[in-house]
């Protein structure tokens, strides 16, 4: 008689219901690993190919690489498959919004110190952004997604404000068309966020409207003492354009989120930093302020390896965009598993740090 039916038919009532609760976990278990492998892999993409600090050494790596995804079969895409945004036609939009002109977003990536800075480039209107600006800042972020050696980015505006928001000049001109330019920077900021790289938003002068959206799609936000936050936009009529309610929410929870946006208070430095929206003051009077931002993140957030560095940041972006505790875990586990015995742990193992 075949086996299986023999266990069976000598099972007693009760230990049906437990054997198949038990097959029922392991079904679930089984639907969470293949999910979890996923999202590995799609983090596995955004890390620099054969990266010398996670590269698996010894043969028992080869079964944790091929777990998480071959890097070299999959080849080296860019990190906007991380978020999976379903986009609109962006090709029609970007051609559309191409066409309001003024200004400039500029990138200066420093291979040296890992830190690229972004810079909003419209002082005249106090860096508020025109249609080519959104496109220019678009191919920006595709170009960081590209940047394998890069640990950290400053966004910053020229000449001592972040951003104003949308320029106004668009904005009569482009009323008809407020959903694909929302969609379109939803898309920028929606990667830039999700970048493998530490973001800060250096939060200077006027930072209104729009601009303090900007700020909410860095990991942290530097503030100048002279500076001013606030969002406006529903003073101006509008809700918020560019993600920020989404990003705002999750930053500081729904009561201060609804408060910020619905008060239209425009906020110093202090008060910004006891409501939890920036994270650094910057002392007054500093002559550099895009000096002391850098070192700020040199000290605090970009002292150890860059591919770790990187690492933990995508980590930290499955855990987010997953939503799952399982599925987070599961990347968290296997890329740690990646960087276990990795070059730069046998390293530090050998130099015998203390962290005093
Ligand atoms: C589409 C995005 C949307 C959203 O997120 O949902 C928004 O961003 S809505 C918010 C849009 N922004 C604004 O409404 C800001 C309007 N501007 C102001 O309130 C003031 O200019 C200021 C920012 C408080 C600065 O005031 P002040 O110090 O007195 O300077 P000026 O007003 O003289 O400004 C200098 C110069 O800059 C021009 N400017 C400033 N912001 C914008 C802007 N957003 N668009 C176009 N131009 C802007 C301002 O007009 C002055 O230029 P001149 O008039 O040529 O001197």
């Amino acid at each position: 008689m075949n086996p299986v039916l023999t266990r069976f038919s000598v099972m007693s009532p009760v230990r049906l219901p437990i054997i198949s609760m038990r097959f029922i976990y392991l079904e679930v278990n089984m639907a969470l690993v293949r999910k979890s492998n996923a999202i590995c892999r799609r983090v596995m993409k955004t890390l620099q190919p054969l990266s010398s600090a996670v590269a698996p050494s010894g043969p028992e790596s080869s079964q944790a690489q091929a777990q998480c995804g071959d890097r070299q079969a999959y080849g080296w895409v860019s990190s906007r498959s991380l978020h999976g945004f379903k986009r609109p036609n962006l090709h029609v939009i970007r051609n559309q919004l191409a066409r309001f002109e003024g200004g400039s977003v500029d990138l200066e990536k420093n291979s040296d110190n890992g830190i690229a800075i972004l810079t909003l480039n419209n002082p005249r209107r106090m860096n508020s952004m025109t249609g080519k600006m959104m496109v220019d800042m678009a191919d920006k972020v595709s170009e960081l997604e590209e940047w394998h050696e890069g640990k950290a980015l400053i966004m910053r505006g020229a000449d001592g404000n972040l951003c104003t928001g949308g320029d106004l000049t668009f904005v009569r001109k482009a009323l008809h068309y407020g959903e694909e330019m929302a969609a379109y920077q939803h898309d920028t900021l929606t990667r830039l966020l999700n970048l493998p790289l530490i973001s800060v938003a250096l939060v200077q002068g006027h930072t209104l409207g729009g601009g303090a959206e900007l700020s909410t799609a860095c990991d942290f936000r530097v503030m100048s003492s002279s500076a001013k936050i606030g969002f406006v936009q529903i003073k101006m009529g509008l809700s918020t354009a560019w993600g920020a309610a989404t990003r705002l929410t999750r930053l500081l929870g729904r009561r201060k989120a609804i408060d910020l946006l619905c008060s239209a208070k425009i906020l110093l430095p202090d008060a910004a930093l006891r409501e939890g929206l920036v994270d650094y003051i910057l002392p007054r009077g500093s002559e550099d302020e895009l000096e002391e931002t850098t070192q700020w993140l040199l000290r605090n957030l970009c002292a150890y390896d860059t591919n770790i560095t990187r690492v933990v940041k995508s980590l930290v972006v499955s855990a987010e965009l997953s939503m799952d505790h399982y599925q987070a875990l599961d990347a968290e586990r296997k890329l740690f598993g990646q960087t276990w015995g990795g070059p730069v742990q046998r390293k530090m193992l050998e130099a015998n740090v203390k962290h005093k």
